[in-house]
């Protein structure tokens, strides 16, 4: 097992214990819905208007990274619409079958919530095509050259599907969307927020300046940001009086190795490794990856896309280096022969060498 294994700071969903505190914190309204504003301007509107019309609104596809609230927005739109929410994944859906019995079964003006639709069967995906546009089936009876197709009415619903990638959705899909929402990274003013809210949920009290330390440490993402507040009030229960001031939060967060930029372990050792054995790099992915004992993947997938968000990591053609910024926050010197030169050479594309 890696030992990066437990990422304090992964924005993937937690254990079902945490995810029974997670559903806790979820804002139920948009009115409560942080950030985003666009998103919830827009989306008022779509919901609304519907409402006033007595129709089923468009159907909605949510992209954006995990943790930044696709579910709870899904949940919020059927609170609004105030109509039933089924909740369903891509990869639940193996079969057209499977989309079949849900489809058949949803009540009139239902939402359904499709997670990690890019991740569906194709030909359950092609039965949706029908039933987003038509509310219409075909099932399919028998195989072979005796196989028919029964059509079968379904009740007017909302499709709300997410994605975390949002180019990997087929065109034909894509298109069926009448209303589609890019979810973006929080800005720390809005995690700060984010931070309070939940605080005052759990009954936890937060001094300002604490909930800014634990939103600047909160990689954008508000998963993140309510994962990070409740290590840093079990370290206020044991060490303090309960209370998360800025020094304690900067002391617990310490304590889990999660630095002022949000950056943890992994992260840090992928940045160190490059800069103290490979002079600031280029330096090949799978090189780098054995100098700190992890797999080329994990290091690409899991540290890689937030130290470039950071603008500490760059991939180049000829291997990642290190950044002027990342030599500034790890505070090291690059030596004098650092070939900085590649700096010029920056491609962000994903196809560079391995
Ligand atoms: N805008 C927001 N305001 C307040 N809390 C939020 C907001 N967005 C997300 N959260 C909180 O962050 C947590 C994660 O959100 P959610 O499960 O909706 O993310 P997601 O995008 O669906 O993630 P995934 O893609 O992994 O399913 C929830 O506990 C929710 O309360």
């Amino acid at each position: 097992m890696s030992e990066y294994e437990e990422r304090l700071v992964s924005s993937d969903a937690d254990g079902p214990e945490e995810q029974v505190i997670e559903a806790a914190l979820r804002p139920k309204k948009l009115d409560d819905f942080i950030g985003q504003h666009r998103v919830r301007e827009q989306l008022s509107l779509v919901l609304h208007s519907a409402l006033r019309r007595g129709r089923t609104p468009d159907h909605v596809l949510l992209s954006g990274g995990p943790g930044l609230g696709k579910t709870t927005l899904a949940m919020i739109i059927a609170a609004e619409l105030g109509a039933p929410l089924r909740i369903s994944s891509g990869p639940a859906i193996e079969r057209a079958g499977d989309l079949a019995a849900i489809l058949s079964t949803l009540s009139e003006g239902e939402v359904l919530f499709l997670d990690e639709i890019h991740r569906m069967a194709r030909p359950a995906e092609e039965m949706l095509y029908m039933a987003m546009e038509d509310f219409r089936v075909d099932v399919v009876v028998g195989k072979g050259p005796g196989a028919t197709a029964i059509p079968l009415d379904i009740a007017p619903f909302t499709l709300v599907g997410a994605t975390t990638r949002a180019g990997m959705l087929p065109g034909p899909l894509r298109d069926r969307f009448g209303f589609v929402a890019h979810m973006d990274f929080y800005d720390p003013g809005e995690l700060e927020v984010i931070v309070k809210r939940s605080a005052g949920l759990l009954d936890v009290e937060i001094a300002p300046d604490g909930a800014a330390e634990v939103a600047g440490r909160s990689r954008g993402t508000p998963r993140i940001a309510n994962r990070l507040l409740r290590r840093v009030r079990d370290y206020a229960e044991v060490r303090a009086d309960g209370v998360i001031t800025k020094d304690l939060a900067r002391s617990a967060l310490t304590l889990y190795e999660v630095d002022e930029r949000g950056l943890d372990r992994l992260d840090r050792a992928v940045l160190a490794s490059l800069m103290r054995k490979f002079g600031g790099g280029p330096v090949g992915l799978s090189t780098l990856a054995v100098s700190v004992g992890e797999e080329p993947e994990t290091v690409e997938v899991v540290a890689e896309p937030f130290l470039v968000r950071q603008g500490l990591l760059a991939r180049t053609p000829r291997g990642r280096i290190a950044t002027p910024a990342a030599w500034a926050h790890l505070g090291l010197t690059p030596p004098p022969s650092s070939p900085m030169a590649a700096l010029f050479e920056i491609d962000d594309g994903a196809d560079e060498e391995r």
